[in-house]
C-alpha cells in the first residue's frame, strides 16, 4: 500500500486516506493506512467522521476539520521523510566509522565545520520528497547546506557519493508510504533539490526550515546528532520533527549504544533491521501533546502504537535537576553555566550532547535544563533549534532567550534580537531561577 503512485489512485480512495489540506486539496503523498487498515495513530492521528484521517488535538489546538487549519498531512509527511533521512545518516554514519572512502570522508567548510555526504544527502532527499508529497504548493524551504563545494571542479567524486546515498535511500521511500523517483536522480537532479532549500524565511507566508544533520560533529564521531525539521508558518513554528538516530527510545539503553560505537570500527555493522537504537519526536503547536516513536526501517513493520507521549520532567527542585549543553566550549561557555549552576544550586553534572537531542532530552524528561550561551557575535540560525522549541513547548516545557522572550524565528535565516543565550528548561519555577541567576552573573562575566 505503501508504494502506491497517485496515479494509480482514484481521488476518492486519495479523500479516504487522507484529509484534503485547509485549502481543500487531496494530499500528494501516499495514504499511511487505507481506511480499512489500522489507524496510522502517529502520535494520534485519528479517522475522523469524514473517513479522513485527523489529528486528534486534545489539548485544545488547531486539528480537527471543520475549515480550521490541520496539518495531519504536514505531520505525516515530515515524520516519514525524517524518518527515511535517518536511515540514509545512519547507513553513512556506519560507512564513516568503518572509515569507507567514499560516503566515508568529512570535509571542512569555510567556517572549518565538518560537513559530510550525509548532510547534503539528507538535504537533497528531504527536498526531493517534500516536493513530491505538496507538489502543488511551491514548497519553499531554509535549510543549513548550499550546493557549492559539490558543484566546483573538485567536488565530483564527492558529488558521486551524495548520489548514491540519495538514491539508495529514495528507492526505499515506499516503505516509509512515501513516493519514489521513476527513476534515479542524476548529479543535476541532486544539485537541484540540495538549491531548492534556499528560501531564506522571514514573517509571512510557510516555509520549512531544515537542519539536515544537526549535530556533525557528534556525527562524524559516532555521537549524538539529529535531523531537525519543522514548519514555519507567519513567523511561528506550527510543527518540529526531530530524528535522533542515536538517540533510543529508553534513556537505559544509552549505555549499550555506546559500547557498540567504540567497538564499530572493530566490527561489521548489523543489518540496518535489526537495530532500532533512535527515536523520532514531533509535535504540532497548540496541542499539549508531543509524541516520540522508534526509528523504522520499514513502515509497514511500524506498530503504530509505539508512538508514545512524551512529557517533561516533574522535578522542579534544582537539587535533582540536570541541565545540559553544547558538548564544544567554542560553541557555549562551558564556565559561564558552571557559575549558574552553581548559583542556582544544581548538583548534578552536565549532560554534555551534542545537537538537537539536548532538546529531545528536556522534551521526554531525560533532563531539566539546556542553556546555550555563544560567544559574543556568534548569530544562532533558525534551523538549530526550530524544530526542538515546539516540541519541549508542547511536552510542556518553556523556550525563551534569557530574557525571557520568545525566541523570534519570523526574521531570516537568524534568530535576530536573541537576548544573550537560549533557556529551556521543564518548568517555569525552574526557568525562573535560571533568569535571575543570568542577570545577577552577567555583567561580571567575559561573554
Ligand atoms: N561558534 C559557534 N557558536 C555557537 N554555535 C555554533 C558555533 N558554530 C557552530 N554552531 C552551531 O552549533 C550547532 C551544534 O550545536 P550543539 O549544541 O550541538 O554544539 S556541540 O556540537 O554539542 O558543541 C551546529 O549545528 P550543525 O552545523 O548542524 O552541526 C552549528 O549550527
Ligand atoms: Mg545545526
Ligand atoms: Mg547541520
Ligand atoms: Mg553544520
Amino acid at each position: 500500500m505503501g508504494s502506491l503512485r497517485l496515479s494509480a489512485w482514484s481521488s476518492s480512495a486519495a479523500a479516504r486516506a487522507f484529509p484534503s489540506d485547509w485549502r481543500g486539496r487531496p494530499s500528494r503523498c501516499a495514504p499511511s493506512s487505507p481506511a480499512s487498515a489500522a489507524p496510522p495513530a502517529l502520535g494520534r492521528l485519528q479517522m475522523g467522521t469524514d473517513h479522513a484521517w485527523q489529528w486528534d488535538c486534545r489539548g485544545g489546538g488547531l486539528g480537527g476539520g471543520g475549515g480550521r487549519r490541520d496539518y495531519a498531512k504536514e505531520m505525516e509527511a515530515a515524520v516519514r521523510v525524517v524518518q527515511v533521512a535517518c536511515t540514509l545518516c545512519q547507513r553513512v554514519q556506519d560507512s564513516l566509522l568503518l572509515a569507507d572512502a567514499g560516503s566515508g570522508s568529512v570535509h571542512s567548510k569555510l567556517d572549518r565545520s565538518p560537513v559530510t555526504v550525509a548532510d547534503w544527502g539528507v538535504q537533497a532527499t528531504v527536498s526531493w520528497l517534500l516536493s513530491d508529497c505538496f507538489r502543488d504548493e511551491n514548497v519553499s524551504i531554509v535549510a543549513e547546506e548550499d550546493d557549492k563545494t559539490l558543484s566546483s571542479s573538485d567536488g565530483t567524486a564527492l558529488l558521486e557519493s551524495v548520489v548514491a546515498a540519495v538514491n539508495g535511500c529514495l528507492v526505499e521511500a515506499p516503505k516509509y508510504g512515501l513516493r519514489s523517483p521513476e527513476k534515479d536522480l542524476r548529479a543535476h537532479d541532486v544539485l537541484q533539490a540540495i538549491r531548492k532549500c534556499s528560501s531564506t524565511g522571514g514573517p509571512k507566508g510557510r516555509f520549512w526550515v531544515l537542519d539536515p544533520v544537526d549535530g556533525t560533529l557528534g556525527f562524524v564521531r559516532g555521537d549524538q546528532y539529529a535531523i531537525a525539521l519543522a514548519l514555519i508558518e507567519d513567523g511561528e513554528v506550527v510543527l518540529g520533527v526531530l530524528g535522533c538516530p542515536n538517540y533510543p527510545m529508553k534513556k537505559e539503553w544509552l549505555n549499550y549504544h555506546q559500547r557498540y560505537y567504540r567497538l564499530m570500527s572493530k566490527v561489521a555493522p548489523p543489518t540496518s533491521g535489526s537495530w532500532n537504537k533512535g527515536c523520532v519526536m514531533y509535535a504540532h503547536k497548540g496541542c499539549g501533546q508531543a509524541w516520540m516513536q522508534p526509528l523504522v526501517h520499514d513502515f509497514g513493520m511500524l506498530n503504530w502504537h509505539n508512538s508514545r507521549e512524551i512529557q517533561v520532567s516533574s522535578v522542579s527542585d534544582p537539587v535533582s535537576a540536570t541541565f545540559c549543553e553544547p558538548v564544544e566550549k567554542a560553541n557555549s561557555s562551558h564556565s559561564f553555566t558552571a557559575g549558574l549552576a552553581h548559583s542556582v544550586g544544581l548538583r548534578n553534572r552536565p549532560l554534555r550532547v551534542y545537537s538537537m537531542v539536548k532538546y529531545a532530552a528536556i522534551a521526554r524528561g531525560d533532563a531539566e535544563i539546556f542553556m546555550k550561551f555563544a560567544r559574543s557575535g556568534y548569530k544562532e540560525k533558525i534551523w538549530d533549534h526550530a524544530a526542538g522549541v515546539v516540541i519541549i513547548q508542547e511536552a510542556g516545557g518553556v523556550v525563551t532567550d534569557a530574557g525571557g522572550r520568545p525566541l523570534d524565528f519570523s526574521r531570516g535565516v537568524y534568530l535576530e534580537g536573541l537576548d544573550r543565550g537560549i533557556i529551556a528548561c521543564s518548568g517555569a519555577l525552574l526557568h525562573r531561577r535560571i533568569l535571575g541567576a543570568v542577570d545577577a552573573s552577567w555583567n561580571s562575566s567575559t561573554l
